[in-house]
Parts: C-alpha cells; structure tokens; sequence
C-alpha cells in the first residue's frame, strides 16, 4: 500500500498539536541538538511591556506620601480617567539586579484571592520605570510597580491618636466586630494575618473598616478553625516567629515558638482592642526580650497551670520572672466586668486559651449595654498613621497654652482651647455646581486650626515617616538650634489646613459622607449587629465556650454562677446548624506535642515534639535582630520582615500622654 494515498491519515506532529482553538500563529519548534528535546522559541518581549500590568503614564498621577512602609511607600494618587482618589504602595525593584520583593509578591498573590468587605481589595497593578531604562548605563535607574488600592480617609492608629475623635463604646464595639469579621474570613481562608495593628486597619469614608498589609501574611497548614476548638487553627508546621510588629507580637512569638497558630492574630486584635481606651500601643517592649517582660508584667508571669507549654520554648527563660497580673488594675476604668473578661481572653498568654474569631464575635460584652453602633460616623479630618506626629505637636502646643491653676480662693477664667474649638461639625463646602466636581483631595478638612498652631506645624510628611510604628526608621533632617525643623511652605499635606478650603458639598465627597453632619455628639441608634452563623465554619453556639449553662465550666465561676439572667450571662439564641457537643479539653501534654489526641484536630500534621533547650545556659533566647539574609540579592528569606536595629521612641507616643 502506497503511503502517499488519499487515504492515509498523517502522522500527528507536534506540530499539529498546536493548532487548536484560537491560536492564529504557531510557534516553531526547534529541536536542542544535545538533549533532543523539543521546544518553542517564544518572541522576545519588549523591554517596556509587563504583562498583566497597566502602564503608570498618562492613567495615573502620584500625589502626597501617606506612610512609609518596609519595602516601599504609600501615596495617595488619582486615576486620571475616572478621577477617582486612590493609594499607590510603590515597591521599587532595582534595574541591576531586577529582583521583585517577596513580600509585595506575597501580599499581590493572597489580595487577589481574597475578597470580602472588611478587607482591602487590589483593584490592579501599575508598572512604571524610568523613561531612559532602555539605554540604562546607570545603575541607579529603577523600575516601580504599584499596587493600586482604593484610598481610605483614615488608618485606626491615625484615628486613635487624632485628638479631635472620641470613639464611644458602641463605636468601638462595631469596630472590633468589623475587625473580627475580616480576620474571620482570612483564617477561613486559611491565611495568618501576622501583621495585626493599628497602623494596618484601614477605613472608608463609609466608617467599614478594612484589614490592610498582608506583607507578612501566609497560607497555613492544617485544619480551618472551628468554634468546637479552642485556640487557633495552623499549627502542624514550622513557621518563622520573627513576624509581627514587635509590640503586638504574641506571647508565644517573643518566647520563640515556630508550631504557632492563627492564635498570633489573636493577639494583635488584644492590643488594638485595649488601644482604643490608652490611644496608644499598650505593650511597648524596647527589645525583643523586653517585649516578654512587658507582656508578663501586665499579664502576670505563667504558671504551668496558666501555659504549660511555655517551658518548652527557646525563651523559657523569661517563664523564670515573678510579675502579678496589672490588666485589670489598669483596664477596671474603661471597661466592665464582662469588657475585662473579653480583653483578657483576647490576651490569654496561652495560644490555646486564646478566643477564637469566631468565639470572640459570640462575646457577652458585645451583647451588653451600649449595643454595638449600626455605623461609623466620625467626625473626622483624614487621620492616617503618619499624621501622629503632627496630633503629638497639636497636644504640646495645647498643654503649652493651658491656663495656670489659680492660687486658693482665686479663679480664672477659661479660655478655649484649640483642640476642643476644632471639634465641630465640617463646614459645609461650594454647592455642587460652583465648580466641577474633582475628587476631594487633603486640602479638605473638618475645620482648620487657628493659624497660630498651623504655623507651627507645617511639617512636612516625609519627616513623620517613622513613628515608633513603622519598621525603618527615617531620621527628620537636624534642625539648627531654635528653628521648628517643620518649617513652612514645604508643600506637605498640612496645605490642608488652608482655611480658604472648603469640602465640596455633595455626597460623593468622602469628608461629607464619612460624616454628614458633623457632631461628635451625635447620638447613635443602637442596633445590635446580627451575631448569628456567618460562615459554614460557624457552627452552633450552643457548642460554644459562652453557651451559659451552669456546667459550663466559665460559669463556675462565682463571678458568673447563680446570677440573675442579664445581658451578660443569658444564653445565645439558637441556630439552626447542629454540631456535637464536643467537651473542650485544655489537658495540653506537652510530652508529646499535642494537647489531646482525642480531641486535637491538627494531631496528624503535628510534628515530632520540640526539643527546645530549657536549661538556663542553653536556653538563651534566640531572637536577635537578624538582618533579612539576601540570597543572590533576592529577599529570599522567611523572615520576611525583621526587626530592623531600630531605636523605638517610646516617648514619642507615649510622653503625649
Ligand atoms: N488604601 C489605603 N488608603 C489610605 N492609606 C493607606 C492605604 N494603604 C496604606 N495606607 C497608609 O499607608 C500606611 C502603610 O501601609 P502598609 O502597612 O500597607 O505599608 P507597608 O509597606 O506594609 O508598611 P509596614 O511595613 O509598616 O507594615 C498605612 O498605615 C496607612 O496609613
């Protein structure tokens, strides 16, 4: 039979196997002479394209930085097209070497696979470089890709420390709700946050509150968590400890654990919460192993009953120290006995002791009096994390001119003073149709200072970069002696106290929406927020740790048992899901790793028991302040973020106070 006939089918190539669907031209496949493989030359891209990016020029424009951040900045831009305000976090990757931060690439992946209300949403990214790159001789060209965010009017730690708000407590309860909300849905995801502060809970002009920088942020292994079990979900691997910021690092991070648990998180929700009463962190450590000492000496040093496993970390050392307990010395004037109760769960030195999210939205305090707010509404200027230094100007000057006490028997009269003349309502701004609407940009504020203190304070943003918050400590350039080294007329965003403008009046101004009628005063209808199930993971409350009933072992508690129904102690309404109703076991063995393999979900994937050194010469604490070890010039490290050999001011938050 002769081959070439009509009949015969030809032989299928390689060739062919590309010719399908809607390709239009078929790359040539070449054959590598050594290895006999098969491959296929693609067309060399232009220098300029990066795929799956929009070009900066001509789509947006950058404007004044809002914060500093480890690997790049954060300004406030506007999408040309749409006019619409927007942040831009800058990561600068250098031409040499072409090597994009791993964080940024992290926090790109996982923003893109998350999507819910309380969380910040990547709306795209941009690409920039230097317009001579092409020919690029000097090395200190760079490339920059921004990630393009919605802009936000606030972050809580701009909010906590703006003198001119005051968050009452059904304020602060539908934030922690929020907060809790959008870590839930991230530890469903399987996700730890590791970077939970102030300074990363961003908010919209609608008062939601958003969780931001995901830098840090990985997947975790294991089982999601679940209300039938106390303490986090994650911990059947090793991660590094050297994440969060220092001072809302968890207890188990200072001691070195690497078995931790979305429990870390936890934590950090702990400190924001009791930040909103100190307005300003409350665990100040100025090392990494002060750190441990200031956590203990709030929560008293842990007995074995109170965390067996500690003893078995790297930092056991510190488990040595006698300090008594200060939380509810320091806490009884802004919260009752069921807020206490909630801080010190938040803040249980005990990973496994620790609230869960979804046990920490089913807590009694959120259903007492004051009932969580049904909305935000603040009255607010745009507060973000680098203006605290500005606030800490703005209280000097207000303590600096406040009338001496008067001698016996004598009295003087009061003056008002500026802070408190900035707290009424935003002037209402030009109607509509007195100009064409542009996005409303800083220029617009609640109602500026007098001139006397705007003087004052006209410092620039790039010197507030670093505030004890940050990781990378940027020096304000040395003033000559005497002279403010925030002078004037720097173009910084204090142009927003220009007195001459005025918001926009309508609603698509955000000032105007955050708060349409400006009065601090403002009463709020109180509408409890629905606590029901929100998530498969949710389960019945009558599994939970709250569920009321005197066997219950929190309700032995005489503090609890054989009171009168109240808010406090009435059982959660029942929902629908039923689960069993698994007893919670804290018997944690450490011998073997694991708390209880009746009941340990992650016992499977849990690894071998730590052998952590715990004599007092071998069991020196190994956190140092490490540098990111660069391999190949690359971030290629798991510790991602560490500390730099930062000096924390703690007088520069804290002498504000
Ligand atoms: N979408 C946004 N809108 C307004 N401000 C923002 C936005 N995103 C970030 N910021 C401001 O920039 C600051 C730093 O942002 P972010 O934490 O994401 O950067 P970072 O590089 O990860 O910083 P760090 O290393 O300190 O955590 C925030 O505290 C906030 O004030």
């Amino acid at each position: 039979m002769n081959d070439s006939g009509p009949t015969s089918v030809p032989p299928k190539t390689e060739f062919n196997k590309y010719k399908i669907g809607k390709v239009k031209s078929t790359p040539a496949i070449q054959r590598d002479a050594k290895t006999n493989l098969t491959y296929i030359k693609l067309r060399k891209r232009s220098s300029e394209k990066v795929y799956g990016c929009t070009v900066f020029q001509n789509h947006y424009r950058e404007d004044e930085k809002l914060g500093q951040g480890t690997f790049g900045e954060v300004y406030k831009g506007i999408h040309l097209e749409t006019q619409r305000q927007v942040a831009m976090k800058k990561i600068i990757v250098g031409v040499e070497k072409d090597l994009f931060p791993i964080t940024a690439q992290r926090e790109i992946t996982i923003l893109k696979r998350l999507n819910h209300k309380n969380i910040i949403k990547l709306i795209e990214m941009v690409y920039d470089h230097s317009p001579d790159i092409i020919n690029a001789a000097s090395t200190n060209l760079h490339k920059s890709f921004y990630m393009i965010l919605p802009y936000m009017v606030a972050d809580l730690s701009g909010v906590l420390h703006n003198p001119r708000i005051n968050l009452e407590t059904c304020d602060i309860k539908n934030m922690m709700l929020q907060i809790l909300e959008g870590l839930n849905y991230i530890h469903c995801a399987k996700f730890m946050h590791r970077d939970i502060k102030t300074a990363n809970i961003l908010i919209d002009h609608n008062g939601v509150l958003k969780l931001a920088d995901f830098g840090l942020a990985r997947l975790y292994y294991g089982c999601p968590p679940n209300l039938k079990y106390p303490g986090g979900a994650g911990s059947g691997a090793k991660y590094t400890s050297v994440v969060v910021t220092r001072w809302y690092r968890a207890p188990e991070l200072v001691l070195g654990d690497k078995h931790y648990t979305t429990a870390v998180d936890i934590w950090g929700v702990g400190c924001v919460f009791a930040e909103f009463f100190e307005k300003k962190p409350i665990l100040q450590g100025k090392t990494d192993i002060d750190q441990g000492h200031v956590i203990f000496k709030l929560l008293g040093t842990p007995t074995e009953d109170d965390w067996a496993m500690a003893r078995y970390l790297p930092g056991a050392e510190l488990t040595g120290t006698n300090y008594k307990p200060t939380l509810k010395e320091r806490f009884c004037k802004y919260l009752t006995e069921a807020g206490l109760d909630f801080l010190g769960q938040l803040l249980a030195l005990d990973p496994y002791k620790r609230l869960t999210t979804m046990s920490a939205k089913l807590h009694p305090w959120f259903r007492e009096d004051p009932l969580p707010s049904e909305k935000i509404t603040l009255p607010t200027e745009e507060s973000h994390e680098a203006d605290i230094k500005r606030y800490k100007e703005e209280m000097h000057q207000t303590l600096s001119q406040r009338v001496p006490t008067a001698p016996r028997g004598h009295t003087i009269e009061k003056s008002e003073s500026p802070i408190s003349k900035n707290r009424g309502p935003i002037p209402k701004g030009p109607k509509k149709d007195e100009g064409f609407f542009l996005a409303p940009s800083r220029d617009i504020v609640a109602k500026p200072p007098p001139p006397k203190m705007r003087d004052q304070h006209q410092n620039s943003r790039q010197h507030h970069a670093n505030n004890g918050y940050s990781k990378v400590a940027i020096s304000p350039p040395a003033a000559p002696t005497g002279v403010n080294r925030y002078s004037a007329n720097n173009g910084s965003r204090n142009n927003r106290f220009n007195s001459s403008t005025m918001a926009p009046n309508n609603n698509r101004n955000p000032v105007n929406r955050f708060h349409p009628e400006t009065n601090i005063n403002t009463k709020y209808t109180k509408v409890p927020l629905p606590l029901g199930p929100q998530s498969r993971y949710q389960g019945n409350s009558a599994d939970s740790r709250y569920k009321g009933s005197p066997n219950d072992s929190r309700y032995r508690n005489p503090r609890y048992f054989n009171k009168p129904e109240t808010n406090f102690n009435k059982p959660l309404p029942k929902y629908s899901r039923q689960e069993p109703n698994v007893p919670i076991n804290r018997n944690f063995n450490p011998s073997n790793g694991s708390r209880d393999a009746i009941f340990d979900h992650h016992q499977e994937s849990r690894p071998p028991p730590p052998q952590f050194p715990v004599s007092s010469s071998q069991g020196q604490h190994q956190l140092t302040n490490k540098p990111i070890e660069k391999k190949n010039g690359s971030f290629m490290d798991e510790r991602v973020k560490p500390d730099e050999p930062k000096e924390f001011d703690n007088s520069d938050i804290a002498d504000l106070y």
